[in-house]
């Protein structure tokens, strides 16, 4: 199976894309995604994960998951499963990071992912598994070693640089702290046993470092929570939090205002910063996890290296003239989990606490969705990094400040089947993303007064790592004036070294009003900000104004559904009642039914006998059949008898008045008279009127005239079949002889209409000769009967 076969449409254009505009975009490296699955809870659980490649995987819809089952497939640059150790993650993802860090370059590494799913354990781990924030430490203090510039030499400047202080000052920052620790020896910035966590450390270092640099590590650690900033490392406001504003620095960076950065000189002392700041994190219980991060937070270790030492005339380090700092930094983000807030049941202060979230990774995926897009389509889409802090702080990675890195960290329960797919489309998206590569960068130095211009060594053995100078000192000196040749290499030396501090002198005064002019720009630029914020504070004031506004009118309409409430309530007791009756009413209902039900019963008992009594009714028809069958033999039997009474010219008389009222009972005699025959044929004859032979030819040739005799209204039937009689007289009644001895008529019917058994409506068609007689009358000899009878289809 090829697995990039299973991509959408969309992700395969874009990928194309950008591998097409891959050629254009040299300079720029794109956001490297990581995917990191973390073992099952429980070995038993399902996974709704499955690894493909070392770089590919398919997520698959869990079978008790309502919608269509589909399998949707990922591609990161690496994926790391359940059995990756911490520290192949640190060496695929972070390793290259510090190198790039000690080489001046900035990097910010985030891991994103559901709540459980593994962030906090990759980025921090635990005393034996390390996470990637230990590591990198360890790593920064291993390569560096006894590099390190005296403690408070190098200092925050509080707006985002630094500045070297003299060895005075830098001496007095030391003596203070020692008091402090003194005064105080559980300030918890000072090692607190409870907190020594003792990472494993694998010694690991980066290698071809410029050894002759100076170093010193800062770190500082702050919480984005409900979209405000935290100092995590600030206990100038006791033990409440104080919020921190976002600023521009003079080079655009954004920082953390007045951020507190502890310089630290071993791993341990930054470990010991670190849990400090992690104890007054703010930890939430929710249902998934029950140490579950509510706030974003960001571990930041900048590296400040000072170029090259030269030594002085006593062979002491000093920095040269033009001497530069390099200021990089790495920043390590542990976001909260993206979690959908009906799964974890939150309500209330936690319920904001998760839409305050949701708030801030949904404005990162809009900013780098429109960064992709702006970058795709060459269009120039204002990225919206002010909607919330977190992408205010991370502007200046996404702009080329540093690379990026993110780790999607899973679990692969098929529980997080939803939040994950959310989870990895982001991921997959942010890969298209394309950072500037970034340059290490010098800052010149910002010098404070110099007191003193060298610094005396801790270590006599190390002069290297504790010598800081900035000027040469003038040494003490002795003149012999008794040797001449002696005095005047000393005076030389003198007026040198006098030289120097002149030039020295010079070059201070010409740094420091470059300083002053720095500063007084600054001083412009933090003005034009000061009218900025009190513009901005008057239009947040009417926000404010407007909010409570607001609020008084909701609550007027809490108050008023209140009372909508109570009114309802009351309605909903009388509808109660309106109920009970009703369902006395359905209940009284229910009985009735009961009793129809029985008597329905009884009825159809009764249909039952009723029917046995159709049963008997059947048979008696059934024998009636039978008879009139007898019957019609019978009258075949007439007819042969009629016959021979033609051939032997014997006519019984008919009376046409009966045939006429009664045809039915007509025939029904004749047909008893046929029986009587039957039994004595012989005297019969003489009583039955008979025609002549010639008359009958007569009648013939005259034509087939048909005498219809019909009853005044029949019922219409509209049938298809019609007796055939071409040409007929109608009659509804036989009033006189001559109606039926008019020798043009040849043929007699009587159409008779009733109804049978099952309701249906039964022409009978009698059919008879008309033969005329002697006596000049005329005989009707019955001779047919036709039935037409008409019955419903679907019966
Ligand atoms: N790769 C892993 N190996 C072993 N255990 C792990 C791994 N990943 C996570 N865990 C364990 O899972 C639990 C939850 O992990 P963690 O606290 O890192 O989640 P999280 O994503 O940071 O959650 P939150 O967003 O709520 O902070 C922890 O007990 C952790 O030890």
């Amino acid at each position: 199976m090829n697995p990039s076969n299973k991509y959408t449409p969309r992700n395969r254009m874009q990928r194309e894309k950008t591998t097409l505009s891959n050629h254009s975009d040299s300079g720029k490296d794109p956001v490297r995604v990581y995917c990191r699955l973390r073992p099952l809870k429980d070995n038993k659980e399902s996974t709704c994960i499955k690894l493909l490649s070392p770089s590919v995987l398919s997520l698959t819809t869990p079978m008790e998951s309502k919608g269509s089952r589909k399998e949707v497939h990922y591609k990161f640059k690496h994926i790391f499963t359940s059995y990756s150790g911490q520290r192949e993650i640190f060496d695929h993802v972070a390793y290259p990071l510090i190198e790039d860090l000690l080489k001046g370059k900035n990097a910010l590494l985030f891991t994103y992912g559901v709540t459980g799913s593994g962030k906090t354990f990759t980025l921090t781990g635990d005393e034996n598994n390390p996470g990637i924030m230990p590591r990198c430490i360890d790593t920064i203090f291993n390569s560096i070693g006894d590099n390190q510039a005296p403690k408070y030499v190098i200092k925050s400047d509080k707006m985002n640089g630094f500045e070297i202080q003299s060895e005075t000052e830098a001496y007095r920052d030391r003596m203070q702290e020692d008091r402090a620790a003194l005064k105080t020896p559980k300030t918890p910035r000072r090692v607190n046993s409870s907190d020594k966590i003792n990472y494993a450390n694998d010694n690991l270092k980066i290698l071809l470092l410029n050894e002759t640099n100076l170093y010193s590590v800062f770190v500082s650690y702050i919480e984005i929570y409900n979209n405000t900033v935290f100092d995590l490392l600030d206990e100038s406001s006791g033990k409440s939090l104080q919020s921190k504003i976002l600023r521009e620095d003079f080079n655009k960076n954004m920082y953390v205002n007045g951020v507190v950065e502890v310089e630290v000189k071993t791993a341990q002392e930054a470990f010991n910063i670190f849990f400090t700041g992690q104890r007054r994190k703010r930890m939430g219980d929710t249902i998934l996890n029950a140490e579950s991060s509510r706030s974003h937070s960001i571990f930041n270790i900048r590296i400040v290296q000072l170029e090259q030492q030269t030594l002085n005339y006593d062979g002491q380090p000093m920095i040269p003239e033009g001497n530069h700092m390099q200021i990089s930094q790495i920043s390590l983000v542990d976001l909260a989990g993206s979690e959908r807030t009906n799964r974890t049941q939150t309500t209330g202060a936690r319920l904001r606490e998760a839409s305050a979230i949701n708030n801030s990774l949904m404005s990162l995926r809009n900013c780098l969705e429109i960064l992709r897009e702006n970058q795709m389509k060459k269009s120039n889409r204002l990225v919206p990094y002010r909607d919330t802090r977190l992408t205010q702080l991370f502007k200046n990675y996404f702009e080329g400040e540093g690379s990026v890195q993110m780790i999607i960290c899973a679990n692969p329960s098929i529980e997080d089947f939803e939040e994950n797919l959310q989870v990895m489309k982001f991921g997959e998206m942010t890969q298209d993303v394309k950072i500037a590569k970034s340059e290490a960068k010098y800052t010149p130095i910002h010098k404070r007064t110099i007191e003193k211009n060298t610094v005396t060594p801790k270590t006599a053995s190390k002069p290297k790592n504790a010598t800081f100078t900035l000027l040469p000192e003038v040494p003490a000196m002795k003149f012999n004036f008794e040797n001449i040749e002696d005095c005047g290499i000393q005076i030389d030396k003198l007026v040198r070294i006098l030289k120097l501090r002149k030039n020295k002198s010079v070059n201070v005064n010409r740094e420091s009003e470059i300083k002053i002019k720095e500063f007084r720009n600054r001083l412009l630029e933090m003005d034009k900000d000061f009218v900025l914020n009190k513009t901005e504070i008057k239009s947040l004031r009417t926000i404010i104004q407007k909010e409570k506004h607001k609020s008084i009118n909701l609550q007027t309409k809490v108050v008023d559904l209140e009372t909508v409430n109570d009114s309802l309530a009351h309605k909903c007791g009388e509808l109660e009642d309106v109920v009970r009756s009703l369902q006395n009413k359905i209940s009284e209902k229910d009985r009735k039914i009961n009793q129809n039900c029985l008597e329905k019963e009884k009825h159809k008992h009764r249909l039952a006998q009723q029917s046995e009594k159709t049963q008997e009714l059947d048979m008696k028809l059934k024998k009636q059949r039978d008879y009139l069958n007898a019957a019609m033999k019978a009258k075949d039997y007439k007819l042969k008898k009629v016959k021979e009474v033609l051939e032997s010219d014997l006519i019984p008389p008919i009376d046409i008045t009966e045939i006429q009222k009664e045809p039915n009972v007509y025939s029904h005699k004749l047909v008893q008279q046929a029986e009587k025959e039957n039994q004595t044929p012989h005297k019969s004859r003489s009583t039955v009127a008979t025609s002549t032979p010639s008359h009958r030819r007569r009648s013939r040739s005259a034509g087939e005239v048909w005498l219809e005799h019909n009853s005044i209204k029949p019922v219409p039937l509209g049938t298809v079949l019609q007796p055939s009689m071409k040409k007929r007289k109608s009659v509804t009644k036989l009033s006189k002889a001559t109606d039926i001895t008019n020798p043009k008529q040849s043929k007699y019917c009587l159409i008779a209409q009733d109804q049978d058994t099952d309701g249906e409506v039964e022409t009978k068609v009698y059919k008879a000769d008309i033969l005329p007689t002697c006596g000049g009358g005329a005989q009707v000899v019955f001779n047919d009967v036709e039935r037409l009878r008409q019955e419903s289809p679907t019966k």
